[in-house]
């Protein structure tokens, strides 16, 4: 940092470069009010993904895990302040979705540290947690140490390899008692997740609610002011994989007095949920793009010191529901996660900066882990956006175009290159806009985050491989496939090596710096949300982006004859749904079996990470010295 006389001026300039990338997109508007502050409040993350370098081509969510380390702070004391309580939670699925968590071997190894900055007060385990068992152990052998009794999995479970014996990776339940006196039982509940590796159990909720220990808390022999369930699992009940109404409607028989405060996740919506006049869930997107707030107040509680209508702010008025008597009132606000936002509730906090120094610590560590990790090395320049929801299926401008272009040109056996073949991957490997202009190591991991191979039935007749497509839309998602399923997790397979001694050569840009802009009363793109207290829960009022949705399933094809139609074709999809793959042939006729038919048709160690930056390298890295960065970014024209 040249003119920057202490390391913490050069680490504002690190991030400042960081954040002000030329590509990045849009204007930054704020936050329309104040936030409710009640007897309790909640701050919620979930879904982070290890995006905790914050989105560098989008502003709008362009704060940092640093930015939020201060803000944090801030929050925690203007709850001292005001004389309330103030709880950090998340709730799970911390990889798969960043550099910062996936260069690294295992995922996550880097960037937990730093996740571990925020002093959250109780946390649960996301299915990305379990899907390899490398990260699993990972989880088991430093997260749950970390956070002890903070760490809360009620239903998941971990071969202990010490031991040979299932044990629980967290806490089953944490009771404890906030620093004004609110007696809380914590319960963390993963969604009935079956795709998870063979050293990990999760314990269906169903079998889980009727355990002697699980009873026992909810019938604690010490008082319980409140419920709180935290679940890495939607709050929506009508959503077929969440379990937390089954959670909830349980604990209410037992306990109909006793508040239920639910957060969830996996879903990765903004939402909220009542459930009764004493019982509501929220739940908070998804990588670090909003930071969910919720507050309550009138908990009937003996031995609670704090105020339950702090003075000076506004406070929580709205009941559960009409004809609620419980005398409970609640508020919600989805927060856009960006440093406007953070620095505009922080205020009154009585630090006059925003900045601690905690938060310059994280932000500077996260440049270092960026850096160690070779995070913006180019592939090539992208000539175009491509969404992965914002326009229809097969309209230009649509990811699953590029992708089925990349499928057919770059994953190929030199072997069977003559052979006409049908690429598929399902569209959920595909996690994120590709964003015109630099397309760099991390967003390879932001697209494509994946581990899973390529596998194929090799000669498959015409007739049937060309209906394979249209059958896999039609059957259900392989994370649902039942328990019984013999398919050999991919998840037992190691982490593939990085790519990165693949991508010597390539011109590295030097970032142009430009002001943020920021506007106060401009109305930007961004999330419109409706929930069950209506429409006013998002912190800053947007213009909606466009969502549609697209199949599960996407095809490439290559080699196939100029003329005619082939006889046999080689059916190729990923490891991560090829029993899917077996059974929709053998429903067309077939007589495949996964054991006889089923075999890598490339090296298992080239996967989803690897054929999109491949494509990069052979198609778009002529553009990299006049990448038009700056110019047309965002999304593609209407
Ligand atoms: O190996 C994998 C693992 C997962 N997926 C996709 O991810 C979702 C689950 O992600 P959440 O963040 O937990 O919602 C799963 O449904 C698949 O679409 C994958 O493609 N490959
Ligand atoms: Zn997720
Ligand atoms: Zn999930």
């Amino acid at each position: 940092c040249g003119g920057c006389n202490n390391p913490l001026e050069a680490v504002v300039h690190e991030r400042n470069v960081r954040r002000m990338q030329p590509e990045a997109s849009g204007a930054v508007s704020g936050p329309k009010a104040e936030l409710e502050w009640g007897q309790l409040n909640f701050m919620h993350t979930t879904d982070t993904h290890g995006w905790l370098e914050g989105h560098l081509k989008e502003q709008n969510y362009g704060a940092d895990w640093g930015d939020f380390v201060s803000f944090s702070r801030h929050m925690v004391q203007k709850a001292g302040n005001l004389g309330v309580d103030l709880l950090l939670v998340d709730t799970g699925d911390l990889h798969d979705g960043n550099g910062l968590s996936d260069a690294a071997l295992p995922n996550g190894v880097l960037s937990n540290p730093i996740f571990d900055e925020i002093q959250y007060d109780a946390l649960t385990i996301g299915n990305h947690e379990l899907y390899i068992s490398d990260i699993a152990y990972e989880t088991f052998a430093n997260f749950s140490k970390v956070w002890g009794e903070k760490y809360i999995t009620s239903n998941v479970q971990i071969v202990n390899p010490a031991t040979g014996q299932l044990e629980y990776i967290g806490k089953k339940y944490r009771y404890f008692t906030t620093p004004h006196g609110l007696r809380i039982m914590t319960f963390g509940v993963l969604f009935d997740f079956t795709g998870n590796s063979n050293v990990s159990k999760v314990i269906k909720a169903a079998d889980m609610i009727k355990q002697d220990w699980f009873l026992a808390a909810v019938n604690y022999p010490q008082p319980i002011d409140l419920f709180l369930i935290i679940g890495h699992n939607p709050v929506r009940t009508t959503d077929s994989s969440s379990t937390i109404g089954l959670l909830q409607k349980t604990i209410r028989a037992m306990r109909p007095e006793v508040p239920i405060q639910a957060f969830g996740g996996h879903s990765h919506i903004r939402d909220f949920q009542v459930y009764d006049d004493k019982s509501t869930g929220l739940e908070s997107g998804r990588y670090c793009e909003t930071l969910g707030w919720l507050s309550m107040s009138g908990i009937n509680s003996s031995t609670f010191t704090g105020n339950v209508k702090p003075r000076g702010v506004a406070n929580p008025t709205r009941k559960a529901t009409n004809t609620s008597t419980s005398g409970l009132v609640y508020s919600r606000r989805y927060l856009d996660w960006n440093r406007l936002t953070f620095e505009y509730h922080a205020t009154k906090s009585q630090e006059s900066t925003f900045d601690y120094h905690s938060g310059l610590r994280v932000t500077g560590d996260i440049t270092n882990v960026r850096k160690k990790l070779n995070l913006t090395s180019l592939y090539g320049c992208a000539p175009a956006t491509y969404c992965a929801s914002c326009l229809p299926f097969g309209a230009p401008g649509n990811i699953n175009s590029l992708i089925s272009t990349a499928l057919g040109e770059i994953v190929v056996n030199p072997s069977r290159a003559t052979t006409p073949r049908y690429v598929i991957v399902n569209t959920g490997s595909i996690r994120f806009d590709l964003v015109k202009g630099p397309f760099t190591y991390d967003d390879s991991f932001i697209v494509s985050p994946f581990n899973d191979a390529f596998q194929y039935i090799k000669d498959v007749p015409y007739d049937m491989a060309r209906k394979v497509l249209a059958s896999i839309n039609g059957a259900p998602l392989p994370d649902k496939r039942d328990l019984f399923d013999t398919t050999p997790r991919l998840a037992d397979r190691t982490c593939a090596d990085p790519i990165m001694s693949q991508i010597s050569g390539v011109t590295k840009r030097e970032p142009i710096i430009q002001p943020i802009t920021r506007r106060q009363t401009i109305v930007t793109p961004g999330y419109v949300t409706k929930d069950d207290f209506g429409t006013d829960g998002d912190d800053t009022v947007h213009s909606k982006i466009p969502s549609y949705a697209q199949p599960n399933y996407v095809q490439g094809n290559g080699s196939f004859p100029t003329t005619g139609t082939p006889a046999t074709v080689d059916v190729v999809f990923l490891d991560y749904f090829a029993t899917t793959v077996v059974k929709v042939l053998n429903a067309m006729g077939g007589s495949y079996t996964y054991a006889n038919d089923v075999s890598y048709y490339l090296d298992p160690s080239y996967t989803t990470q690897n054929y999109l930056p491949d494509y990069a390298k052979k198609y778009w890295q002529a553009n990299v010295p006049n990448c038009p960065v700056g110019q047309g970014v965002g999304y593609p024209d209407k």
